[in-house]
């Protein structure tokens, strides 16, 4: 900036759920704010496709031309979401030499390497606290605190809604569509919730946190997806019988051989774990540090307000960096690490099935398991309500591939004089 005294000028690209409580905090708290930043912030425009009404909107500086406002700012917001026009109007914002704030997931996971370099030539920040785990300081600590150490593991429940969904399954026993059209009624779960209930939110994060953990360039398409769509009721049962909840975690690890993996899926987790006490809507993050050993990081992982709270401190701590005529810390992904297929992790894993009560049945499906090389850690059969004679044989693995025990499920399949159907395979985790 020419004028050292002059405000700094932001610009906010989206006014709607995070947008709207992104501007009531810079209007709300300016003063305060220049006083932490150590100079004026001025709140120069605001680009929205939609009306906006709100008393801490100043309906003068609204503007649907978001390319324009994107290039007469020293720090640019985006809050629009989505791919396009989100990345060009980004791009546009460095290429001005402004540096940017986004909580824009989808991109990061999808270009985000191409962002931070773009940041990184033209000498601006680019900071994105809101992108994962919404209020909580997830980023910042990856990006900063822990970078002097080596991370083995990350466990995240990253997606609030499906973890909304799969507690208050737990906790009133409902199915999985029920749940969901009570979310979407009161407003909770958006009208599409695909990118939520199919875990793509999830892997979008978990992409992310991949790269700032294992400083490697990791895209959302390096993820393995399942989302929660198949866990039903008696799933939740089976796993409160087991003394287990059943949660949807993005995993993201390294192992000794310096290879990583990044996936999503429904885990049951023992009812002790910590991330099986994280209820409702919240979040929370469990990181694994070589050094630090294990960190919890917990909060609420989305809502207008929360995530503005994660944007208004990118504002500030880029505001300051202004200030001093510095930047923040680069994202170097210098590592050239193998990604390997999450599919290909192994882990214990628990077989729900439908079989026919009757002698054999048992040894069969145990040679089945046998064949394919899975050896089974316990086995349980349980009385089943169904008047076909049909009970549930439950069973647990030792370590398996995913696609190991895709194998078993087909072949299991095909015993069909003693098997009626497998009803679940899910994950097992000790911790
Ligand atoms: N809602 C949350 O709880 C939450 C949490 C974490 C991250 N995020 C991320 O924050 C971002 C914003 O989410 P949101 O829930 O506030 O979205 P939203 O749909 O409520 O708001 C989007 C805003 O962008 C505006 N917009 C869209 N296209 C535009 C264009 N071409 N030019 C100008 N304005 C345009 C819309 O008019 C609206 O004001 C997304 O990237 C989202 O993933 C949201
Ligand atoms: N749809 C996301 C919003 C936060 O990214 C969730 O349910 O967690
Ligand atoms: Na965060």
């Amino acid at each position: 900036m020419a004028n050292n005294d002059a405000p700094i000028r932001v610009a906010l690209l989206g006014a709607g759920t995070v947008g709207s409580q992104t501007a009531r905090l810079l209007v709300e708290q300016a003063d305060e704010l220049e006083a932490r930043v150590g100079r004026r912030m001025e709140l120069v425009g605001i680009a929205t496709l939609d009306p906006v009404e709100a008393p801490w909107i100043d309906q003068s500086i609204v503007t649907n031309d978001a390319a324009e406002l994107a290039t007469r700012a020293d720090i640019v917001i985006e809050l629009i979401g989505g791919i396009e026009p989100a990345r060009t109007f980004i791009l546009k914002a460095i290429d001005n030499g402004a540096s940017v704030v986004t909580a824009n997931k989808a991109l990061l996971a999808k270009c985000g390497p191409e962002i931070y370099a773009a940041a990184r030539e033209h000498g601006v920040d680019i900071y994105f606290e809101a992108a994962v785990g919404g209020a909580i300081p997830i980023v910042r600590p990856l990006r900063e605190s822990m970078v002097g150490d080596r991370i083995n593991r990350i466990m995240g429940i990253v997606n609030g809604t499906t973890n909304y969904i799969l507690d208050e399954m737990t906790t009133k026993g409902l199915d999985f569509d029920e749940v969901l059209k009570a979310a979407q009624d009161a407003g909770f779960a958006e009208a599409n919730p695909t990118a939520d209930i199919d875990g793509f939110d999830a892997a979008s994060k978990a992409a992310i946190m991949a790269c700032l953990a294992f400083h490697r360039d990791v895209r959302i398409d390096d993820v393995h997806v399942e989302g929660i769509r198949n866990i039903t009721a008696a799933d939740i049962a089976a796993a409160k019988a087991l003394h287990r909840v059943i949660k949807l975690l993005a995993v993201v690890k390294q192992n000794d051989k310096d290879e990583i993996s990044a996936g999503v899926y429904p885990v049951m987790l023992p009812e002790t774990h910590q991330l099986a006490k994280v209820g409702g809507s919240f979040n929370a993050v469990f990181v694994e540090g070589e050094a630090s050993d294990d960190l919890m990081f917990y909060g609420r992982g989305a809502g207008g307000a929360p995530t503005a709270s994660a944007v208004v401190g990118d504002v500030v701590t880029e505001a300051r960096h202004r200030v001093h005529s510095t930047v923040g810390p680069d994202i170097p992904l210098y590592s050239n690490a193998p990604i390997l297929d999450a599919a290909d992790d192994t882990s214990s894993y628990m077989l729900r099935m439908s079989v026919f009560d009757k002698p054999g049945v048992l040894a069969n499906a145990a040679l089945v398991f046998a064949k394919h090389g899975v050896s089974i850690k316990t086995v349980q059969q349980v009385e089943a309500e169904g008047d076909d004679g049909t009970h549930e044989l439950w069973v647990i693995t030792h370590a398996v591939s995913d696609r190991q025990i895709r194998e078993v499920v087909e072949d299991l399949e095909k015993s069909v004089n003693d098997i009626k159907s497998v009803l679940t395979v899910i994950r097992v985790f000790e911790g």
